[in-house]
């Protein structure tokens, strides 16, 4: 039987940060039809609400390093501020947004990042989406709106990393839908050359991104985004693409597809 299409859209820091350029991308999600789920990072509003309470902020491979303190600084930023202001602006928009953590509807179960050369604090990893209960809302017609924020099982909240929360989403719902994972950023994809903003590469896949890698062309956030990217395809997702907030419109194909 033909799976039904879902659109899973993830948008980053710096989309959250740039009023103009969130309530702009608010308005294309809104018009997206069919089934979608939107998932949201906030790395940089949590790095800066935590300075001002004079938290310093440590990211290693792109992973925040969450003690106690910070795990309620992102519970605070990314649990409240960031998506419930999101749910707000879809609901002026006429979506019926619900927003969610991992631990609502026990839609998304972590692992404690075990302790090896370092202590990643209350980080975790994902290990089990209950796919069921997100199809519940998508087919009561809601739009769930999820922020970066898994749990245990056991009671305790833990800080995970948006672009993954995207992917392995997408790996649970490929089971129910034909799923597609849309990376929104502040470029228009990945680029071949940083300094030109044009240089889009078309079309990534395994070899590509190994060329990548070898001559440094990609660096920072974009390498574990890539490999959540390859994950996904790897478990289930049919589409990946890479590119700014308009790329999932029917009028824009000028973005990164990543292919296995
Ligand atoms: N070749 C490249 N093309 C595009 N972006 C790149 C590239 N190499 C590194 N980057 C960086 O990756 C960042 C995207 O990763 P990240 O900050 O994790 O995104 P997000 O805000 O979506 O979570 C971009 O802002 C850019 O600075
Ligand atoms: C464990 C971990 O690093 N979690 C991320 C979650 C937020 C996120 O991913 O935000 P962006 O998509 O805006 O980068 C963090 O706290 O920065």
């Amino acid at each position: 039987m033909l799976k039904e299409k879902l659109s899973i859209i993830k948008i980053g820091g710096n989309i959250i940060e740039d009023e103009t350029s969130l309530a702009a991308f608010l308005k294309l999600f809104s018009n997206l039809e069919g089934n979608k789920i939107l998932v949201h990072g906030g790395g940089k509003r949590a790095t800066s609400v935590a300075s001002k309470l004079g938290i310093t902020s440590k990211m290693i491979d792109g992973r925040r390093i969450t003690d106690a303190e910070t795990l309620e600084v992102i519970t605070m930023v990314y649990g409240g501020l960031v998506n419930k202001n999101i749910v707000a602006k879809l609901q002026a928009l006429q979506v019926d947004a619900i927003g969610l953590t991992g631990a609502d509807i026990n839609s998304i179960k972590s692992d404690k990042r075990p302790i090896k050369e370092i202590d990643f604090g209350y980080v975790g990893d994902v290990k089990e989406i209950t796919s069921h209960s997100i199809d519940k809302l998508i087919k009561a017609d809601f739009t769930p709106v999820f922020c970066a924020i898994t749990h245990d099982g056991n009671g305790q909240l833990l800080n995970t990393n948006a672009d993954t929360i995207a992917s392995t989403i997408g790996v649970g719902m490929s089971k129910i839908y034909d799923t597609s994972i849309y990376y929104c950023f502040e470029l228009n994809g990945v680029l071949q050359d940083f300094s030109d903003k044009e240089s889009v590469i078309k079309n990534i896949d395994t070899e590509t991104y190994q060329n990548l890698l070898k001559n440094g062309m990609i660096s920072d956030g974009m390498i574990p985004k890539l490999d959540n990217c390859f994950d996904a395809l790897q478990n289930g997702v049919q589409k990946v693409h890479i590119g700014n907030t308009a790329m999932f419109t029917k009028e824009n194909n000028n973005f990164t597809t990543i292919t296995l």
